[in-house]
């Protein structure tokens, strides 16, 4: 099999339904021509947000993690499980895509343990059984994975979307790029920054100008370049006409090396 591509999809894209049609229709020309086996990982973190507020529930993030109590993690099942999952098909059907909607958890693809960081029902991820996946991309199946997990005792976990794709990036020795709303990672002066490693990041990060959930995607992006030994993409979902050529490998956004 040729070396397959794991494309992690976050922010608002999941909410914005044009963005998302033009998205597909990318990824449909990109597979029409390369040829390549192709594995969505999502997020979803907005309809959390949404579906949490209507509850009345607040909600907080420490160092760009979600705290998860475990009253909270069958509302998150369900915003990111269902809905965002569920939503995303929704676009690949529409295109006559064969689409397949997964978790972490299935087919043992990633293993998952609960977080040692006081989050609550927070998971953290390695790289699992690539078997599912293999037949399923053998098959002309487009797999489409949340990042919910479930450890070896039952338990629903919430785990970052970016530390899931890096994961399954690990599971298959895939390439990866990340879109995200921001065209890469920003310097102080908020211009893009075309090249980082892991000493810039630190830097950055030591510095505040790294913060959030673009620490937890630079650290999960650094991690899955050291483990492969081959760059990670960081880009941003909002300029349609560029995704064929980003999937291709042409320069965008932020290229991380270990
Ligand atoms: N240096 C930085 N460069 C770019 N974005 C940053 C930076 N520091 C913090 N951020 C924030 O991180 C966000 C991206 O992380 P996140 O919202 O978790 O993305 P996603 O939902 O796509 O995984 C940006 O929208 C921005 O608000
Ligand atoms: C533990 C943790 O932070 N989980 C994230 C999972 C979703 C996510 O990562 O969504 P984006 O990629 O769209 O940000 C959350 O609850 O928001």
């Amino acid at each position: 099999m040729t070396t397959p591509l794991v494309l992690k999809l976050g922010g608002a894209l999941l909410e914005n339904d044009t963005a998302l049609e033009q998205l597909f229709s990318a990824l449909t020309e990109f597979q029409a021509s390369a040829s390549r086996p192709l594995i969505l990982v999502h997020g979803g973190g907005c309809f959390v947000d949404e579906l949490l507020a209507k509850m009345n529930i607040v909600s907080e993030k420490k160092n760009g993690l979600r705290v998860t109590p475990k009253s909270d993690i069958g509302y998150i099942t369900g915003a990111l499980a269902g809905t965002a999952n569920k939503v995303l098909m929704a676009q690949g059907i529409k295109l006559g895509v064969k689409v397949v909607g997964l978790s972490l958890a299935d087919g043992g693809i990633s293993t998952v343990t609960q977080s040692t960081a006081g989050l609550g029902a927070v998971g953290e991820c390695e790289a699992g059984d690539p078997a599912l996946l293999t037949a399923l991309l053998n098959g002309g199946f487009l797999p489409i994975i949340s990042s919910i997990g479930i450890d070896a005792q039952g338990q629903l976990l919430n785990v970052n979307a970016d530390q899931a794709a890096t994961a399954i990036c690990e599971t298959l020795n895939a390439d990866l790029v990340m879109l995200s709303d921001v065209e890469g990672i920003l310097d102080a002066e908020m211009q893009l920054i075309p090249e980082m490693n892991s000493h810039y990041a630190d830097e950055l990060i030591t510095a505040g100008v790294i913060n959030g959930g673009m620490e937890v995607k630079v650290r999960a992006a650094l991690k899955a370049a050291a483990s492969l030994n081959r760059d990670i993409t960081l880009a941003s979902w909002k300029v349609p006409e560029r995704l064929v050529a980003l999937l291709n490998g042409e320069v965008e956004g932020t290229k991380v090396s270990s």
